[in-house]
């Protein structure tokens, strides 16, 4: 790997000329990290074989500029808590430290630079984001660059994001994943801790103290707020 960025938050792949890596890349916005992200991630570790997943906080997440977005360092925190335990998971500060709008095209081609050929990148997201992808910045550049994964996610529907990508004429590497199914979101999330009522087995517990001690989303001293794993 060659350097000008900091590279220290990245996994070492590719040392070995006669074999494949397979880097799997989790993006999202992580307004906080939930259990939906977790599991879908982990079904693509396996499924796919991959090495290892990192996941990235978008820094200014480009289709939601016109939203109230919690600051990247608190995002990167409660990704970092939540990874934290997963031996091959990995949380990145790559994006958050970007400056500007995140493009997940700027994303692959830095880290195209950075890897040697040998290392292939699987780009993850649900099956929202995936119908999307076809609008995202240099689109080409995504379908050149990664391959992608597609993981199901209830309330959305697969169909959809393949129709959206066949009729966009792009040569998207697409694997669908069957994940299991929760039906939860960070809206969801911060919804619930707006309202005082408890995070317990939607995200982990040390997530629900960092949000609480950081009183992010309305947060209230309540009786789901003081975990012991209360971190930073
Ligand atoms: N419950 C879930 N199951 C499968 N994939 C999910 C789930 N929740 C989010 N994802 C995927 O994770 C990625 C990051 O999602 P994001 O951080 O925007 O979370 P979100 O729950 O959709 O947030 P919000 O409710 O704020 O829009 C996206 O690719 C999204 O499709
Ligand atoms: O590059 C783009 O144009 C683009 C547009 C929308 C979303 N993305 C990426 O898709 C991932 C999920 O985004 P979101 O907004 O659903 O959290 C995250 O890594 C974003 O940076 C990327």
């Amino acid at each position: 790997m060659c350097s000008g960025i900091d590279l220290t938050d990245l996994p070492p792949l590719g040392a070995d000329p006669s074999r494949t890596y397979r880097l799997g890349i989790m993006g999202g916005t992580f307004d906080p990290i939930h259990y939906g992200h977790l599991v879908a991630a982990e079904q693509a570790f396996d499924d796919l074989g991959l090495d290892v997943v990192v996941f990235m906080p978008a820094g200014r997440p480009a289709f939601k500029l016109d939203k109230k977005v919690t600051s990247g360092e608190d995002r990167y925190a409660m990704t970092l808590l939540a990874t934290s335990d997963n031996p091959h998971f990995l949380a990145s500060r790559f994006e958050v430290d970007r400056e500007g709008v995140t493009y997940t095209a700027d994303t692959l081609r830095q880290l195209r630079g950075l890897y040697p050929a040998n290392v292939e990148f699987y780009f993850i997201t649900g099956a929202d984001a995936i119908t999307e992808i076809v609008a995202w910045r240099d689109a080409e550049d995504i379908a050149r660059l990664a391959h992608l994964v597609a993981a199901t996610r209830p309330g959305y529907d697969l169909d959809r994001a393949w129709d959206a990508i066949s009729a966009s004429g792009l040569a998207f590497d697409v694997t669908y994943l069957s994940v299991p199914a929760l039906a939860i979101s960070s809206s969801y999330l911060r919804e619930r801790v707006g309202a005082g009522q408890s995070l317990r087995y939607l995200t982990p517990d040390s997530v629900t103290g960092y949000l609480h001690k950081h009183a992010l989303y309305g947060a209230k001293s309540s009786r789901y707020g003081q975990t012991e794993e209360v971190v930073a």
